[in-house]
């Protein structure tokens, strides 16, 4: 059956909260639920700092936060996640809040999102789904914005369930999903894949490009350095004082949402590209992350990965574990042949009590933690160092000689390394002492060898 002209309009108005320009924001609350018997999905992390989390991800979004608050739950209830007394409870406060939009921080399922819509005569978005709001506001390139446009169709399409009926007649089709009635919801959803498959061919269309533009950096063949963490650790302020660059680096979640590269000199001379990416997010669900695989196809292939962690943030454990976790999703191996190997990085030190720093900089021997401030610019010689060293190895000090026929290597040997002394003796060879990396070492000797 073709769908009418009314069905294509609702499909059409797939429009995100985002895209509904207004002269005010929306007022919105924000609710934490949060298991009180069971073992939640992350125990180190503290109740408050949830709270904290989703009101500065929902701050991210154009909206007005009028009321936030953390719901414990003592079951879950299947139509509406919370009982029906807190519901009822809940619509009070929203109501008399005057807001227009609850934002759930927990997943919630079609039935459960529609349900409490009704309850509440209000938008209702979870996690997920202010992520993606999040994403569809930030990203810039054609890649980013594709791939956020795909992963939301297809967390619509999961929720094609008449949610919007009687909100949408109200409001006029302001709704970021669909299909008002009940009737239309397979013509919707065929709709929405239609449009999912010309997303994908033209996303595939993009990588191809992509792919085509990295091979052509692979044949000069620099190591690639990804800066990873948690969103707001700090990556991309990092990344401007390592290049000094000037690419943003804003109070702003997830800023970063296409990768960056850019050259990056260490101290002995060795060129990297550092690539800045996508910043992590606790709960972020599985399809989310394939969605953004592509653009993390840059940390899959790093040769070393800095993980950089805001030491400021009370809650920063619960927060590498989460980066850690997405990771290992991704496929990165941080262990046993063929793995990565990933540095940390402890930024916001300037933020940090003096005996903490202190303690933290006495441990940098035993771990693979680096303590650095962004900002301030304390540290980062010390993160070059060993950057420097994980890639290359250590400087170690060499005689070497070069026979008549290598004298094309002295070049490449003035430029890769530390020249002490020099004698060029009778038979036309040139014997040196100088200090090399082990990396630059072994080239030497593959280069020799030829
Ligand atoms: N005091 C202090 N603030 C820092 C430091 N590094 C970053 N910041 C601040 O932390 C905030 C977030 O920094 P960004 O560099 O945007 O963080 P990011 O990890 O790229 O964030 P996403 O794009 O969300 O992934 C900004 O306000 C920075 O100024 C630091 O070393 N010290």
């Amino acid at each position: 059956m073709k769908p009418d002209k009314g069905q294509e309009q609702a499909a059409r108005n797939t429009r995100t909260v985002s895209a509904e320009r207004r002269d005010e924001p929306s007022r919105a609350v924000v609710l934490v639920p949060i298991q009180r018997t069971g073992v939640s999905d992350n125990p180190l992390r503290s109740s408050e700092s949830k709270l904290a989390e989703a009101v500065g991800l929902a701050g991210a979004i154009d909206i007005e936060i009028v009321h936030s608050a953390i719901c414990w739950l003592n079951n879950i209830t299947p139509a509406t996640l919370f009982g029906s007394g807190k519901v009822e409870e809940l619509a009070g406060i929203v109501q008399s809040m005057e807001a227009e939009l609850v934002i759930v921080d927990h997943a919630l399922t079609p039935v459960q999102q529609r349900n409490l819509e009704k309850a509440w005569k209000a938008k209702v978005i979870d996690r997920t789904g202010l992520i993606l709001e999040i994403f569809g506001q930030r990203a810039s390139t054609r890649e980013g914005v594709l791939q956020v446009q795909l992963a939301h169709l297809n967390y619509q399409k999961g929720r094609l369930v008449r949610s919007w009926t009687h909100l949408e007649r109200q409001r006029g089709s302001t709704g970021f999903i669909g299909g008002p009635g009940e009737t239309q919801i397979e013509a919707d959803r065929r709709i929405l894949q239609d449009k999912i498959v010309k997303l994908e061919k033209e996303l595939e269309q993009v990588r191809r490009t992509r792919t085509l533009h990295r091979s052509k950096r692979k044949k000069v063949p620099h190591p690639v350095v990804a800066l990873v963490g948690y969103t707001n650790a700090g990556k991309s302020t990092l990344f401007n004082t390592l290049t000094g660059a000037t690419v943003r680096a804003k109070d702003m979640l997830f800023a970063t949402l296409d990768p960056t590269l850019r050259r990056l000199t260490l101290p002995h001379g060795r060129m990297v590209i550092l690539s800045d990416t996508v910043g992590f997010i606790s709960d972020l669900p599985t399809h989310l992350v394939a969605a953004f695989r592509a653009t993390l196809e840059e940390v899959l292939e790093a040769d070393l990965i800095l993980h950089v962690r805001d030491m400021s943030d009370p809650d920063n454990a619960a927060q590498a574990a989460d980066v850690t976790r997405i990771l290992h999703e991704l496929g990165v191996r941080d262990e046993g042949e063929g793995s990565t190997k990933i540095i940390e990085v402890w930024n916001k030190i300037d933020l940090l009590p003096y005996e903490t720093v202190e303690s933290m900089e006495a441990r940098r021997e035993e771990t693979t933690a680096v303590p650095v401030s962004a900002t301030t610019g304390q540290g980062v010689e010390f993160l070059l160092e060993t950057i420097e060293l994980t890639l290359s190895g250590r400087l170690i000090n060499r005689d070497i000689t070069i026979g008549v026929n290598d004298m094309s290597q002295l070049n490449w040997l003035y430029e890769h390394a530390k020249v002490h002394s020099r004698e060029d003796r009778e038979d036309g060879s040139v014997a040196l002492n100088l200090d090399i990396t082990e990396h630059d070492m072994s080239d030497l000797q593959r280069r020799l060898a030829h």
